[in-house]
């Protein structure tokens, strides 16, 4: 059952599972622990429940959760980043059921093959949960040991392939044989052809060495240009709540689901071994706090930025940093909310020859009244039934770039990609008048590294979120060769008549110096951040989880979400974490049956 308040749990009951965040990952393990009937599992969200909100449901008006300060929201901001001239853009994430999976832009994607398989190698377990004892980075795994090929089971297990809301033909569009039918989460091709969809087909063909058409980017093999995929059912959301928590599953009478309710501290319960069972939580700054105990284990799922928070103000980080704030130190992992990595994006706008664009459903309120009461006649169809892309461009800098030349190559092998780009019906901030488009360039291999640090110990103040954005050579000397990729991108021929000229004067004749001034300026990250808990092979002297996902150097105590990957995988992150959080509700399982 959900509960809106602490007040509605069943009185002295206990629980084998606390799960702290019933967001992306947190309640994939609700519902994977909570299949076996003898377990029982308690949930706390801080936020509220989307439902039968029509931003959370309706895919295009996600847009409009992103505008911050919104009281399902975090409201964070960024402290000053130096990469971007010193900005502090707002960095919004959810603070809601379903977690940021009920709020995010829904593009379904893996990443590469060698993303997974460079977590395997960098946390010397190949099957996590094999508990090998590697104690070194630069362990190398056999190859046939590697993991992307033994993920398959977790993919399919939440993947749940969907016919787009329009029924259109999807042959050609994507391919069967690396998808899921039977899983949990929905899976479409957009719902929506977009008018640019067949122009950007033309572009694979007119442009095909620098841009083939990849028939489905979810392959392990993502470089070129494939249809978009995203977590859209029949043209509504599908988010860890609609999915993860059901109607088939809520009803188990071993899952709870209490809302609004912060969980503030964790705490240890034995000093020898080392054990942390108990939780703090109150529903407000000014609310009484309670107590609750595991009977096996606390699970924070509480994302990048609320997990390293937590086990910071747990006693679990760097001693010297807790001491100097007042925290007793009581695990010493200095790596805590350290190695923070961020997609950073940046988007170029083009008006075009067309009012069928998009930008019109951003600044008319009848526009969107017309495409909502469509929305609505038609049980989820229409424009609004898409979010913003119909294709996505998954690209490496070319080996004999110069930018490869001076820098060790970053991506997690050659069938990576550096940046993620595509032309979208787009999102321009500030909107300009007119109607256009816009091309990004999203670099997805990132070297910079920053953190997550206590600003008070305070559990209800927000963390300092200091991001890297932009700030090593690589970075911007990448994100500067994906903007000019992108110029090449929009500059085919296949856009004559079509696109009518640059909304901000970046052309292909813009010098690189000035290239980087428009990134500095105008470039922003995005919500796929990870790398604050990061796990590390057993025994390593770095790291804050183990392969197992266990903290460190502690018993009963698991992180389970974005935080523990080492490297952003190089594409949108929502489907690593469902990768991850099915695979990681089986090393529980396999723990305690
Ligand atoms: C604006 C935005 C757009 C994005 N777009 C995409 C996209 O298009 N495709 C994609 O693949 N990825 C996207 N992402 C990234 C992706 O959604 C995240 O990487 C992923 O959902 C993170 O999952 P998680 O489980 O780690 O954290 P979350 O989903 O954030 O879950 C954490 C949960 O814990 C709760 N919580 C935190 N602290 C506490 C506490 N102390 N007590 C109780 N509850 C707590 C939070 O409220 C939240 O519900 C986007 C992210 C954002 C922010």
């Amino acid at each position: 059952a959900i509960y809106d308040s602490i007040a509605g749990l069943p009185r002295n009951q206990s629980f084998d599972f606390i799960i702290v965040g019933g967001g992306t990952a947190g309640n994939v393990v609700a519902n994977r622990l909570s299949e076996n009937p003898n377990f029982s599992v308690l949930v706390l969200e801080a936020g509220s429940s989307p439902e039968g909100l029509l931003n959370y449901t309706v895919p295009f008006f996600g847009q409009f959760t992103h505008v911050v300060p919104n009281p399902r929201d975090w409201n964070y901001t960024t402290i000053p980043l130096p990469g971007l001239n010193g900005r502090a853009p707002p960095f919004p994430r959810g603070r809601l059921l379903g977690g940021c999976s009920s709020m995010n832009g829904m593009q379904y994607d893996r990443g590469s093959k060698e993303d997974y398989d460079r977590y395997a190698r960098i946390s010397g377990d190949p099957g996590w949960g094999v508990n090998l004892l590697f104690s070194t980075h630069s362990f190398c795994l056999d190859n046939s040991l590697i993991r992307w090929d033994a993920l398959q089971p977790y993919i399919r297990r939440n993947e749940h392939w969907t016919p787009p809301v329009d029924n259109h033909n999807q042959t050609g569009q994507f391919n069967p044989t690396v998808h899921g039918f039977h899983g949990i989460n929905a899976v479409s091709l957009s719902g929506f052809l977009f008018p640019i969809d067949g122009m950007i087909q033309q572009v694979t063909q007119e442009l095909s060495d620098e841009f083939p058409f990849n028939l489905d980017y979810n392959s392990g093999s993502p470089l070129g240009v494939s249809w978009s995929q995203a977590t859209i059912k029949h043209g509504k959301r599908s988010s860890s709540f609609t999915s993860y928590l059901g109607p088939e599953f809520i009803g188990r009478p071993n899952l709870h689901v209490v809302l609004n309710t912060q969980v503030t501290r964790i705490i240890q319960t034995s000093q020898s071994p080392v054990t942390f069972k108990m939780v703090e939580f109150a529903e407000s700054r000014k609310g009484a706090t309670h107590l609750i105990t595991a009977t096996k284990e606390v699970i924070i799922s509480a994302g990048s930025i609320e997990t390293p928070k937590l086990l910071m103000n747990a006693g679990i980080g760097d001693p010297t940093v807790l001491s100097s704030l007042g925290i007793k130190p009581r695990v010493n992992l200095p790596d805590v909310g350290k190695n923070l990595s961020v997609h950073t994006g940046v988007s170029l706008g083009y008006f075009v020859n067309s009012t069928d664009t998009f930008d019109d459903i951003f600044r008319n309120l009848t526009v969107r009244k017309i495409l909502l009461d469509q929305w609505l006649a038609t049980d989820g169809g229409g424009r609004l039934s898409a979010s913003l892309s119909g294709h996505t461009v998954f690209k490496r800098l070319p080996s004999n770039s110069s930018v490869l030349a001076v820098h060790a190559d970053p991506a997690a092998g050659p069938n990576s990609p550096h940046i993620q780009s595509g032309a979208e019906n787009g999102l321009l901030n500030p909107l300009p008048e007119g109607h256009f488009i816009s091309v990004g360039a999203t670099l997805v291999t990132p070297t910079s590294r920053r953190s997550i640090e206590l600003n008070t110990t305070d559990p209800f103040d927000n963390p300092l979120i200091k991001l890297g954005c932009l700030s090593t050579n690589f970075d911007i000397a990448a994100i500067r060769e994906g903007m000019k990729s992108a110029l090449r991108f929009i500059g085919a021929k296949a856009w004559d008549g079509y696109v009518l000229g640059p909304v901000n004067n970046i052309t292909t004749a813009t010098s690189d110096a000035d290239l980087e001034a428009y990134a500095r300026a105008h470039a922003a990250p995005n919500g796929h951040v990870v790398g604050t808990a990061t796990m590390s092979p057993r025994g390593a002297n770095y790291g804050v989880v183990d392969p197992d996902l266990i903290v460190k150097g502690v018993r009963h105590l698991r992180v389970i979400d974005a935080s523990v990957w080492p490297y952003v995988p190089a594409g949108n992150t929502q489907a690593s974490v469902y990768i991850l959080a099915e695979r990681a509700a089986d090393l529980i399982k396999v723990a305690w049956e």
